[in-house]
């Protein structure tokens, strides 16, 4: 007989962060097209950002003790001594009890140390009334305040998302060495599974949904995915198409066929791909026990469980922290939100639960609300924003609690 050796979500994480090694390849590419990427080695800032000091408001710069005391009803006096254009030097040195126009960006002329916003002043004729103090440095970003030549500036393993992007390009840094994509092989396994094309179904035919979810998920997440099609419940098919597919990917994902059924193939064809071989067969999860994670050679495989919507959420959940290892990220799930259970959730302890909610506000109050449903149904993930994680210790969620929630995008 064969039984799962089950192995809890936390275990497996830790499985997974000892076993998958990133991608050793490096490209280079231009900016424009780094979104999303790994930067495969620590970038230095070359240059100070900004390399000049910079006005945060329109006003004036001044000596800030030159405002000292200054208020609406004892304002003071300073002299107009010229005016900074954006992107050009001041035209000339400020000196005592003297102010100069700046535009905001525009650079402190030198002498200065503050700027006073222009609205907290009045211009008389060339004699400006000062109806504020300001502190020294207000108002200002000082030369390489932001980001500060010879620093460090991205680590190795960043995704590069805009704000990364902003950063480099501020630097004139238009190429950058990251780590190629990889690319993510599938097959669906199933002697009833159909070719969604499929005008008529035959009785206990059902539509390729994996092949789409999955590869929905894997290209919405930044990789390259490779359908590789459908394979019956044979041994020696199987094999050899799971064989082709990972000579032309870097990791490659089967559906169906993960539990312990006559026909259930998935564990000895990932097996027979190499070693080191299977490291996890069963989660105690809900849904979703019979993964499969291995490892043939430096590619991972991982066998979803054939039920649409326990093959997503367990590829959200383990699929995405091996892929994005594989990329070299430091991977963290963050997407998360906290919202009140609209009702209680009974769950059976030493199983960790993912529990499906739809999200709603009331009142500026978030609430979650239980969709349940069996594994198979892909409807319930339809209605769904994301799951509630029930702790293996846990014997449920109470209707009011706070819970935190990932949210599936
Ligand atoms: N004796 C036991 N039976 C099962 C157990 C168990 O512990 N002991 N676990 C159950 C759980 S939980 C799950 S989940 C399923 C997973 O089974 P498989 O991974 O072997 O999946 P299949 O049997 O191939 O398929 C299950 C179900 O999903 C449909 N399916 C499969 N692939 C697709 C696809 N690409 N698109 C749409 N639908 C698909 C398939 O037709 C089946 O209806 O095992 C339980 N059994
Ligand atoms: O673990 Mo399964 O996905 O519940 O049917």
């Amino acid at each position: 007989m064969k039984f799962f050796q089950v192995k809890s979500v936390e275990e497996t994480f830790s499985l997974i962060k000892e076993q998958i090694q990133p991608i050793t390849e490096y490209i280079n590419i231009p900016l424009f097209e780094a979104l999303h990427f790994v930067v495969a080695e620590d970038i230095y800032a070359s240059e100070n950002v900004p390399d000049f000091r910079r006005s945060t408001v329109d006003g004036y710069a001044v000596k800030a003790k030159d405002t000292f005391g200054s208020s609406e009803s004892f304002p003071g006096f300073l002299t107009l001594a010229g005016e900074v254009q954006m992107g050009q030097l001041p035209p000339g040195v400020l000196q005592t009890a003297e102010v100069m126009y700046v535009p905001t960006g525009g650079m402190l002329p030198e002498g200065s140390d503050a700027v006073i916003m222009i609205e907290h002043c009045e211009d008389m004729d060339g004699l400006i009334n000062v109806f504020r103090q300001v502190a020294p440095g207000e108002n200002v970003i000082s030369v390489g305040e932001d980001m500060q030549k010879g620093a460090l500036l991205l680590r190795k393993g960043t995704k590069l998302r805009s704000q990364e992007l902003g950063a480099l390009a501020s630097q004139g840094i238009t190429e950058v060495t990251v780590i190629r994509k990889p690319i993510i092989g599938y097959l669906s396994s199933g002697d009833e599974i159909v070719p969604i094309e499929t005008e008529r179904l035959a009785p206990g035919e059902v539509r390729d949904m994996n092949g789409m979810t999955i590869g929905a998920l894997v290209t919405g997440w930044g990789f390259a995915f490779q359908y590789g099609g459908i394979v019956k419940d044979n041994r020696e098919e199987f094999e050899k198409a799971a064989r082709e597919m990972l000579e032309k990917a870097d990791c490659l994902i089967v559906s169906g066929g993960s539990s312990v059924g006559a026909k259930d193939y998935s564990v000895e064809v990932i097996q027979s791909l190499g070693d080191p071989g299977v490291f996890v067969h069963g989660v105690s999860i809900k849904p979703g026990k019979p993964t499969i994670l291995s490892m043939a050679g430096r590619k991972p495989v991982i066998g979803l469980p054939g039920h649409p919507a326990s093959a997503i959420i367990i590829f959200h959940l383990f699929g995405k922290a091996i892929l994005e290892q594989l990329n070299g990220f430091r991977y963290q799930e963050k997407q998360l939100t906290f919202a009140r259970v609209t009702k209680n959730i009974p769950s059976s302890p030493g199983r960790t639960d993912y529990v499906r909610v739809r999200l709603f506000e009331e009142d500026r109050i978030w609430y979650a609300e239980p969709i349940f449903g069996k594994s198979g149904l892909i409807s319930t993930l339809v209605q769904s924003e994301g799951v509630i994680e029930i702790a293996a210790r846990s014997e449920g969620v109470q209707k009011g609690d706070l819970v935190p929630i990932r949210i599936f995008q």
